[in-house]
């Protein structure tokens, strides 16, 4: 045995003490500081050390397991910007963003934020909204899907915190490195774009959980269960522009539906377990259906208590917003939390940044929120506060951009 094996040995160990109390050492950092100099540093964990891939049929941050920590910007184009100075930018962002996911610094002038870090999982994701087409004389080119959204009876949108010409997607589970993203694009956007606005997320760090398990939001409630798999037939279509679209630009991409609802947690935590278990028709502490098994079995929407009522309340969340009860509209949500401290009112601005995914919000968001607008268990809890519609293209080749095809067809 060489003093080289020896010594990667201690550092091995040292490693896996030190990643149990927090303690970060480098290769040559051993007590005694005798470690060979040529000893790889051994990472504590594989959080820093995970790509998503940039380029690709369809943009990242769609189907990617959900981040600690997102960051959620709308742009406007300045004034005197149009298709031209549009494409540049999106040339712009999207080599950037293959970089930053990629690990690799943004180039010239890179702020140094994310130094040391690896990829973290990083995804960017792009979109256009509704304004987006008039001010790049693309209108012929705006699908119907983008139509504004219905108006519904609960929504208390502002306006300034809603839509926008561009939407951008930011995901990390590293706060820097998500950080890094954010501030190299805003400052790329330059004269062409301006920000509209952002919204902040997050989360449940990956391994704070002893086995990945459904996330969970800040109502403590497991959500995600219902959320179609990529595992069954119908995954694509329901998520995924299919090829043949009549705008061949929008072929592999998706509609996003973001909505920022704000959570009434004074009143929710307030209501005892059983009956914030009622509201949702699921058990708090693992997801299952009142009607029993585990969090995956399916929920019998049929069965009734001794006392002759449904055991899923007939309002109950996910009665209401299951797609055997809406003509199978389906979408894939994957949100963020939020926690932008205490409101005005004394009560805490935190909730939760939805944001769903389908083929045709028309087939997905609208049809359910339009159930759920007319009496659902949850809404007396919550608050529709913003709102926006994207469209996000298919992905870009290497050496394309997102968007290309609709900027340059
Ligand atoms: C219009 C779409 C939906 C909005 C808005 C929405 C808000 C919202 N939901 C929860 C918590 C849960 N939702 C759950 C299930 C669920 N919710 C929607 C849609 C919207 N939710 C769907 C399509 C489903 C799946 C239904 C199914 O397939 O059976 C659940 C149960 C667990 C799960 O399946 O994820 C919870 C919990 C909150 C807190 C909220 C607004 C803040
Ligand atoms: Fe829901």
């Amino acid at each position: 045995m060489s003093d080289n094996d020896i010594s990667r040995r201690r550092l091995l160990g040292t490693a896996g003490a030190a990643g149990a109390t927090g303690l970060v050492l480098g290769a040559a950092g051993g007590a005694a500081g005798w470690a060979a100099a040529d000893a790889p540093p051994t990472p504590l964990t594989a959080v820093g050390s995970t790509a998503a891939a940039f380029h690709g049929a369809r943009q990242p941050g769609i189907t990617d397991p959900q981040q600690a920590h997102g960051h959620l910007v709308a742009f406007d184009l300045r004034p005197g910007a149009g298709r031209r100075e549009a494409a540049a930018l999106m040339r712009r962002w999207s080599l950037l963003a293959s970089r930053l996911m990629a690990g690799e610094r943004a180039g010239e002038g890179d702020t140094g934020v994310a130094l040391d870090a690896g990829p973290s999982s990083l995804t960017v994701t792009f979109g256009f909204g509704r304004t987006f087409f008039d001010r790049t004389s693309l209108t012929p080119a705006r699908p119907a899907q983008l139509d504004p959204l219905p108006a519904f009876s609960s929504d208390r949108l502002d306006a300034g915190r809603s839509d926008g010409d561009l939407w951008v997607q930011i995901g990390a589970d590293d706060a820097l490195v998500a950080f890094h993203a954010l501030r190299t694009l805003q400052t790329a956007a330059g004269e062409a774009a301006r920000v509209r606005w952002q919204m902040n997320g997050f989360n449940r760090s990956p391994g704070a959980t002893a086995k990945p398990m459904t996330a969970r939001n800040l109502m403590g409630q497991v959500d995600g269960t219902g959320n179609p798999k990529p595992s069954e037939p119908d995954f694509r279509q329901r998520v995924f522009v299919p090829d043949g679209t009549e705008h061949a630009w929008m072929a592999g991409g998706s509609y996003a539906v973001v909505r920022r609802i704000r959570m009434l947690l004074d009143d929710w935590e307030k209501l005892p377990l059983d009956r914030q278990e009622r509201v949702i028709g699921r058990r708090k502490s693992d997801g299952a259906p009142l009607t029993g098994g585990t969090e995956t079995t399916e929920p019998d929407l049929d069965a009734t208590g001794p006392d002759g009522k449904p055991v899923i309340a007939a309002d109950a969340h996910a009665r209401i917003s299951a797609p055997e009860q809406n003509g199978g509209a389906a979408m894939l949500r994957r949100p963020f939390s939020y926690h932008d401290g205490i409101a005005a009112d004394g009560t805490p601005d935190a909730g939760l940044l939805f944001v769903c995914w389908q083929a045709d919000p028309l087939r997905g968001f609208v049809p359910v929120q339009r159930k759920l607008d007319r009496g659902d268990a949850l809404s007396p809890f919550i608050r529709h506060e913003a709102s926006g519609l994207f469209a996000v293209p298919g992905g870009a080749g290497e050496g394309e951009y997102v968007g290309q095809a609709l900027l340059e067809g």
